[in-house]
């Protein structure tokens, strides 16, 4: 049984306001007021409780900066939540960042067999699947050559291609996922459903409502780093587009 599970979960980036500090700043400024250049706290994510289970379908929305990607994150375990508890069961797809880490010298061929591995494949679970994750790159001889010579679309395909040769039991997506050429993101999406059909629990960022309200079962209005509302789908939108768009007129009534 897949199921996801975030208590009172926060996540906080720790910046600083200048990447360098001139040797006159130092010390000036470090003269007179402490340090020259102080972290800021960023609280992205803020006391956020979450719980799905086998068949549930979650929309997160919200506006920029809201922290939809990092709840996505913080669910795929990229970052670990600085306080709270973050409890995932279930072999986890996340369809967001894909392109990222690919090794540039290293051939096509070898990029799948490295990122297959990471995504718990073995050498014998491999062996089954490598040539339709090949076939489905349509990247052809390319595969033969070192990714740094890839243009970016292609190497999306390639990303694309690995990362939904799993059968995830979670599903992690990020609607704005663009992938490669008009073909491609036909088949892309078509496989996207398959996953999105076939996985135990999925949860999706989107600004399109319209892909929230059909697919999902439940949905999470995020603000400024906290739960602002979830429930049904109907009504937390409703409340989200009142307060993008302010209260609806109230209908003129025929005299
Ligand atoms: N790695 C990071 N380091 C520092 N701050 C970060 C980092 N990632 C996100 N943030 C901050 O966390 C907050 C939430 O960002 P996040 O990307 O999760 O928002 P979002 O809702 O996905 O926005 P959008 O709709 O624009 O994609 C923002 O203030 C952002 O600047």
């Amino acid at each position: 049984m897949a199921r996801i599970e975030l208590t009172d979960a926060s996540v906080t980036f720790s910046v600083r306001a200048q990447k360098k500090v001139t040797l006159k700043e130092y010390l000036v400024r470090g003269l007179f007021r402490g340090s020259v250049n102080p972290a800021v706290q960023v609280h992205a994510l803020a006391g956020i409780n979450l719980t799905a289970r086998d068949g549930d379908r979650v929309g997160v929305i919200g506006h920029n900066g809201a922290g939809k990607s990092t709840l996505l994150k913080l669910l795929a375990g990229i970052y670990p939540p600085t306080s709270g508890d973050r409890q995932v069961d279930g072999k986890i797809c996340s369809l967001f960042d894909i392109s990222l880490g690919f090794e540039p010298e290293a051939s096509g061929w070898e990029n799948i067999t490295y990122r297959a591995y990471l995504q718990g494949e073995t050498p014998a679970t491999l062996k089954g699947k490598i040539d339709d994750i090949a076939a489905f790159t349509e990247l052809g001889d390319f595969l033969d050559l070192p990714v740094r010579h890839y243009s970016a679309g292609m190497l999306m395909r390639l990303a694309f291609s690995i990362a939904t040769a799993i059968e995830p039991e979670v599903l992690l997506v990020d609607e704005v996922l663009a992938v490669g050429d008009l073909s491609f993101q036909h088949k892309a999406q078509a496989r996207m459903k398959e996953m999105m059909a076939s996985a135990a629990v999925m949860v999706i960022v989107a600004h399109d409502l319209t892909t929230i309200r059909d697919m999902c079962t439940t949905v999470v209005w995020m603000e400024h780093g906290q739960v602002r509302m979830q429930g049904d789908p109907e009504e937390v939108i409703a409340a989200y587009v009142e307060s993008v768009n302010g209260p609806a007129l109230p209908r003129a009534v025929a005299a």
